[in-house]
């Protein structure tokens, strides 16, 4: 059940923005939104929002169309809105009292989270007081203090130092084990992969690639020989024409799969060519994302 995105399509003018989009995810499962710059995946969660009609198609969560009003949902939008020459908790109360919560309960939310985010001192200040960082982990707080079954991050990283997008990526480690479902927007493949057992990757408003990212990556048509370097193992690749990238202290080869790659193996060890140590990896998601839509 879960979520069900059935043959979506949106276009302004001339521009479809997306086009018969389908998607399934289950309930407590991740998944991975990913295209370049105008793909369609703010459109995508725009409709998934109620924030624009679709042209065409369907969008349920369990057994009926998917509503705001009765699915609690956590949007971090990728422009951040907050009220700037509002005090925090009185704008975090606010969103909290528009997602039903009591005033209470808010209050109570807005305590847990700013502590827990390392800003409780900023509670009574206005938001055009605190930094762009501290800005987002405020949005970060009106996204998740209502508990919500269904969350959606656009681009969650974004203006984060790297000590805060590791407190951001623990944090969004604790929602997935908690069997919150999430949808995560991003250009940073490393979050992707670290996050999402599912993708999504669109191009000009359709799906490029989709499904399990482990299949994916399993059947995409290569992996990767890395061998440690030696001066003698890339003479050898350079005088067999084999192509071959140096990635820090190893080589990269290029193989269609595991037979090419002993096959490769054999012939190192029929040329008396020493091989200290050799590891096959499946294509990267960043590897995938630049072959199909770079
Ligand atoms: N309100 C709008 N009016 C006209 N065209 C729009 C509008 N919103 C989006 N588009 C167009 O629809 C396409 C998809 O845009 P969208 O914002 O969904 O892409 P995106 O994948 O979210 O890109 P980004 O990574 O830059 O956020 C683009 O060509 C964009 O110019």
């Amino acid at each position: 059940m879960g979520l069900n995105i059935y043959q979506l399509s949106k276009s302004f003018g001339e521009t479809k923005a997306v086009q018969n989009l389908n998607i399934s995810l289950e309930k407590g499962h991740v998944l991975g939104l990913l295209g370049r710059n105008g793909a369609g995946k703010t459109t995508t969660i725009k409709m998934l929002l109620g924030l624009l009609t679709p042209d065409q198609g369907e969008i349920t969560w369990e057994d009926g169309r998917l509503d705001r009003s009765k699915v609690s949902i956590g949007y971090l939008p990728e422009e951040r809105g907050l009220y700037l020459k509002s005090k925090i908790n009185e704008q975090l109360r606010y969103f909290g009292e528009l997602e039903g919560m009591s005033r209470k309960q808010a209050d109570d939310a807005i305590d847990y989270w700013l502590d827990k985010l390392d800003i409780a001192k900023y509670k009574t200040k206005k938001a055009s007081e605190l930094s762009k960082g501290n800005q987002q982990k405020i949005q970060l707080i009106a996204t998740l203090m209502h508990n919500p079954e269904l969350i959606i991050l656009d681009e969650p990283f974004s203006g984060l130092d790297p000590v805060n997008a590791n407190l951001l990526s623990s944090i969004i480690e604790e929602q997935i084990t908690a069997g919150k479902t999430v949808i995560l927007s991003s250009h940073r493949m490393e979050q992707i992969e670290s996050f999402c057992e599912q993708i999504c990757l669109m191009k000009e408003g359709e799906v490029i690639v989709k499904g399990r990212l482990d299949d994916i990556k399993q059947n995409y048509g290569y992996r990767n020989l890395s061998l440690s370097s030696n001066k003698t193992i890339e003479t050898a690749l350079n005088e067999w024409n084999i192509p071959f990238e140096t990635k820090q202290a190893d080589i990269v080869i290029r193989v269609r799969n595991d037979k090419e790659a002993i096959q490769l193996l054999n012939r190192f060890e029929v040329h008396s060519i020493p091989i200290r140590n050799f590891k096959m990896l499946e294509p990267t998601l960043n590897e995938i994302f630049i072959e199909r839509v770079g």
